[in-house]
């Protein structure tokens, strides 16, 4: 199968429509692409906290609009990255956002870690309580979107839900970079699945971002990776390897699943 990761670049001076359209036209010049993924946040910016509100949209909005059409025409499968979700009953999200070849949004994704300890999105947004997978016919896709990427028992989780292909948008400060790609090998070594871990570039919000969205396979092998800047990363890969990793090295098998309890002296 053929991914795209296209690592867009996200500034504050780039009005959110233009960048709308300039990803739309990215997205619909991958043709032949099974999967095509974006990275978190970027119509408003990961980091740009003071434009969130203004950019919020419900999941019908302009975003899905227009990458429901670019998935229709290229006849993929897209990860249209996430947007600030508007409920009109509840908090703001961060949610991702998965359409089918034919255009419908199949599965949304409200990131369940809030990044920012006590600022941005840890004070703003709502936190998603639900784990999102999706047959795609060539794989069943797990979905997390950046900060989870720090918190393994979020892809434990994807794991017994079936997930084969790990997709990751992210908007991923460069001063962290070595986290990022440590942390993207690290999972998908220890799930046995691929890892399509999509960032952004540019700076935004004042916060550089570190581009370098990387393909792992199931055995930790980075199978490509982006340089700092704006990018398209084309990648091809055999989902089958995941079954393959999985029965050949069966680590799994012996996993405790009633962990004991510490000894104590
Ligand atoms: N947008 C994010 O979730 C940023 C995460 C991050 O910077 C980190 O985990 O480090």
């Amino acid at each position: 199968m053929r991914a795209s990761l296209i690592q867009l670049a996200v500034s504050d001076a780039e009005p959110a429509a233009e960048r709308r359209a300039r990803a739309a036209a990215l997205v619909r010049a991958q043709d032949g692409a099974d999967l095509v993924v974006l990275p978190e946040l970027w119509p408003v910016g990961g980091f740009a906290y003071d434009a969130w509100s203004d950019g919020a949209e419900p999941l019908d909005g302009p975003t899905a609009e227009t990458m429901s059409a670019a998935a229709r025409a290229v006849g993929c499968w897209l990860h249209a990255g996430s947007i600030v979700e508007r409920d009109p009953d509840g908090p703001i999200y961060n949610t991702s956002l998965l359409f089918a070849p034919d255009g419908e949004l199949v599965r949304t994704y409200r990131k369940i870690h809030r990044f920012g300890f006590d600022t941005g999105e840890a004070v703003v947004m709502g936190a998603g309580q639900e784990i999102v997978t999706a047959d795609a016919g060539f794989a069943t896709l797990g979905l997390a979107t950046c900060y989870d990427l720090r918190f393994p028992e979020l892809f434990r989780a994807l794991l017994d839900a079936d997930a084969e292909l790990l997709v990751i948008p992210a908007a991923w400060p460069a001063r962290r970079a070595e986290h990022w790609n440590l942390l993207s090998r690290a999972r998908a070594v220890e799930e046995q699945a691929y890892v399509l871990a999509c960032n952004t570039a540019g700076t935004h919000g004042g916060v550089e971002q570190a581009g370098r969205s990387l393909v792992v396979d199931p055995w930790g092998r980075v199978l490509a990776e982006a340089g700092p800047d704006e990018q398209v990363l084309t990648v091809e890969f055999d989902p089958a390897e995941v079954a393959k990793c999985r029965a050949e090295f069966p680590v799994h098998r012996d996993r405790l699943l009633g962990i004991p309890a510490p000894v104590q002296r």
